[in-house]
């Protein structure tokens, strides 16, 4: 059968992979690996992106004295993700399909060098027919260095991955207009690109999830402005990846539209280094007002009012408009001294060239 997408990314949210108790739900994993082999048979190319470290961690250990937070999750997760890859591993042989374990942090996408390296990673595993399983490296990522769930890396992933379609599965089948609890509120199923969501979205998140659907949202818009169709589906559905895949227009889901204006792979790395800048560019009323036009400009000295913090030549930083809102990120093309110098000045050198110019 033909399908839509010829490489994706798949994300299994800790909620699907969870019972109520907060141990693995192995006959989930079982059912949906099934599914990805099925997939991977007919020729889809798939990463994997899978939480639930932690969860199948709690079990295996029983400490003794009361453990913090950060305590409790590195140990959970460290015992877990041996037994998760084991458990993948062990159900993928059963289809004859090579798996490889790539774990990462928030700081390895903050270099374009690491960067590189983890798509080179993959990449190769791909070629090879290896299915990737990636999680965070929830062992040596703590507090501020930790990504905000899952759904924030998966986003960087896709992205990074080049793939068509990312497929956000979650315990839910998708955004409701409302409470997900309201009778009288039923799922989206498209969504384009500028519909501001923010009325529908609770605050809550399910049991084991971290970051809840406002993450998710988030992100799915971010990848979906970069070309990549976003898909929420609930895991806990049978047959639902494949189902998403072959009968598209007959699934439960919600589907974010990708942008159809290609986004070079610098700039898609650009997009989701927020996280990362270390200081900020704030540009006149007549900057922002081309930067927000159809055209395709730098950042010139000349528009350039104030400069916050201290940054090295390459590294990223915020592009604050005249009224200091945020409204994009860049790399820059001198350090923080060199473009303070030149602030104001006409015939000079882009601050932050067009090429390495994300807006939001
Ligand atoms: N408008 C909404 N539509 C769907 N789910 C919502 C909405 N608002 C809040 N949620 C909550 O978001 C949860 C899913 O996010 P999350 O807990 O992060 O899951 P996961 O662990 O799969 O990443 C749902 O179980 C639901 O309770
Ligand atoms: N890395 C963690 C999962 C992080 C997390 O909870 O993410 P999510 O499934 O998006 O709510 C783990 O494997 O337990």
């Amino acid at each position: 059968m033909k399908q839509e997408f010829t490489r994706i990314a798949v994300k299994v949210g800790s909620n699907v992979l969870t019972r109520r108790d907060g141990t693995l739900d192995v006959t989930r994993m079982s059912a949906l690996v099934d599914q990805i082999a099925e997939l991977h048979k007919s020729g889809v190319e798939i990463i994997l992106i899978s939480s639930g470290a932690v969860a199948s961690g709690r079990s295996e250990v029983h400490p003794q004295k009361k453990l913090d937070s950060v305590d409790q999750r590195q140990l959970f997760s460290a015992v877990g993700q041996a037994k998760l890859i084991n458990r993948y591993y062990e159900l993928f042989r059963e289809h004859n399909i090579p798996v490889g374990q790539v774990l990462t942090t928030k700081e390895s996408f903050g270099t374009r060098r690491h960067y590189l390296n983890q798509k080179n990673c993959m990449t190769v595993m791909l070629e090879n027919n290896v299915i990737p399983i990636v999680n965070e490296n929830d062992t040596i990522s703590v507090s501020e260095l930790m990504f905000t769930d899952n759904d924030e890396l998966s986003g960087l992933i896709a992205s990074m991955m080049d793939t068509q379609a990312l497929i956000i599965l979650s315990n839910i089948d998708g955004i409701y207009n409302g409470s997900p609890s309201d009778p009288n509120s039923s799922v989206i199923r498209k969504i384009g690109h500028g519909k501001d969501l923010s009325n529908y979205i609770q605050t809550t998140k399910s049991s084991f999830g971290r970051g809840g659907m406002l993450t998710k949202t988030n992100i799915a818009r971010k990848v979906a402005d970069e070309g990549i169709t976003v898909i929420i589906a609930n895991g806990k559905r049978d047959n639902i990846l494949v189902d998403l895949l072959q009968h598209p227009e007959e699934t439960l889901c919600t589907r974010f539209i990708p942008s159809d204006e290609p986004v070079s792979s610098v700039k898609k790395w650009i997009a989701h280094s927020e996280g990362f800048a270390k200081g900020e560019i704030h540009i006149n009323a007549c900057a922002t007002e081309v930067l927000n036009s159809e055209k395709a400009v730098s950042i010139l000295p000349i528009g350039i009012t104030h400069i916050e913090g201290e940054f090295e030549k390459d590294d990223i930083v915020r592009i604050m408009d005249f009224q200091g809102n945020q409204i994009g990120v860049g790399k820059v093309n001198c350090d923080s001294k060199q473009a303070q110098e030149a602030i104001g000045k006409h015939g000079k050198k882009p601050v932050v060239h067009y090429d390495y110019l994300y807006i939001e």
